[in-house]
């Protein structure tokens, strides 16, 4: 189950480059080549299943623009820090 993510998860996306939102956060990952893109977005795929918890992104060429957000509680909980942090790794 989701918990509602605190001031100190928020706090952890920013730091990291995303842009808070009361109930979403959001980020835009540049890559060399669609290709290189397209790979990140099938690893982060498989990771999604894995946590059954899926970005909202929107692709054109190299660049992912990415919102994460919980649909079930139409907020920002610890499933959407942990795909982020999850992306961002796959992304380095
Ligand atoms: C039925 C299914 O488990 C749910 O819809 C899961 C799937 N992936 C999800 N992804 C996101 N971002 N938010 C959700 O609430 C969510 N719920």
């Amino acid at each position: 189950m989701s918990n509602p993510l605190d001031q100190t998860g928020r706090d952890a996306l920013t730091e990291a480059g995303w842009t808070v939102e009361e109930a979403k956060a959001t980020k835009t990952f540049t890559f060399r080549n669609f290709i290189e893109a397209f790979g990140w977005m099938t690893s982060v795929a498989m990771t999604a299943e894995k946590l059954n918890h899926h970005p909202e992104w929107f692709n054109v060429y190299k660049t992912v623009e990415v919102t994460l957000t919980t649909h079930d509680t139409g907020g920002l909980t610890d499933l959407d820090l942990k795909l982020a942090q999850r992306m961002d790794a796959l992304a380095s």
